[in-house]
């Protein structure tokens, strides 16, 4: 697993040697398969054995833990880690990044990964996820640069910064995410949607509600051109505005909803507080 360019536990430039590991190895996950390797190692570059080391705890741990169904195993490079990676051609240069209900680590801990500059923030409501985002954390060696914190996205919202980037991959419809993201955006932030074949039907029934949280118009970019085929499909949307919830600038019926929902997580039953991993 030590990439043959650096030495016994050395994983590469700004990664510090991951701590003891309870985690299995299984090797063949470690490298890209053949027919994703170029891509693998275009959006991994250096870091390429780190992310060979992430495929292993998702295909081993990842699958023992019902994170990871096993018959995403052989599709592992292709279709989570390269397939989240690409995103990062559309991320700036030590961007802060939140990652909104992150599962298993996807695409935040690939992003992490790929890009030793960016500072990720893993939100994520489920106990059993964040113990293994925390402990891949730890294993992966990004502990500088990764957070995790549990909680919905609406719950810590409050005690987050407003980030430049906000990422999301299967999480909801792009109206709800939107309600969930765009609060954990600064003004002039994004949020980036890892959307499939559904985002232009997505963007054309949401953009009403999208406009009324404070988006601008969302528009499909493709990530990975000339890479991978068919290329990563991502909605971004810019945060053009600062939305009260509930005051929306038309009514705001999608507006006044997430309001309800944030306020609800609130009262809910003292899992206000976000819990940080
Ligand atoms: C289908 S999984 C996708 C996980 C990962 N993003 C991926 O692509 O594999 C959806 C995740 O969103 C999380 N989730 C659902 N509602 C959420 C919310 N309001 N805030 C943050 N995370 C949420 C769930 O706990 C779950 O881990």
């Amino acid at each position: 697993m030590t990439n043959p360019r650096y030495g016994a536990g050395d994983l590469g430039p700004g990664v510090e040697s991951p701590g003891p590991s309870s985690f299995p190895l299984d090797s063949e996950l470690t490298s890209p398969p053949a027919e994703i390797a170029v891509a693998a190692a275009e959006v991994f570059k250096e870091r390429l054995s780190l992310a060979g080391r992430y495929a292993e705890l998702l295909g081993t741990e990842g699958v023992v833990r019902g994170l990871i169904g096993p018959r995403e195993t052989p599709r592992l490079w292709e279709r989570h880690l390269v397939n989240c990676g690409v995103m990062s051609e559309i991320i700036p240069f030590g961007a802060s990044v939140v990652d909104v209900g992150s599962g298993a680590g996807l695409p935040g801990i690939v992003l992490a990964v790929a890009r030793p500059d960016l500072v990720v923030t893993l939100v994520e409501p489920l106990a059993r996820r964040t113990v293994f985002l925390e402990e891949a954390v730890s294993v992966l060696g990004l502990d500088g640069n990764v957070t995790v914190v549990r909680g919905r996205a609406e719950e810590v919202v409050d005690s987050l910064p407003g980030a430049d980037v906000v990422t999301a991959r299967a999480v909801a419809a792009l109206d709800k995410l939107a309600g969930w993201c765009l609060p954990l955006a600064r003004t002039g932030g994004r949020l980036l949607a890892l959307k499939g074949a559904s985002a232009a039907e997505e963007i054309a029934a949401h953009g009403r509600a999208v406009s009324e949280l404070g988006g601008g118009e969302a528009v499909v970019r493709l990530c990975g051109v000339g890479l991978i085929e068919p290329p990563a499909t991502v909605v971004e949307i810019v945060k053009e505005r600062e939305v009260v919830p509930g005051r929306g600038r038309s009514g705001g019926g999608a507006a006044r909803r997430a309001g309800e929902a944030r306020g609800e997580a609130r009262r809910a039953d003292g899992r206000r507080r976000p819990r940080r991993g």
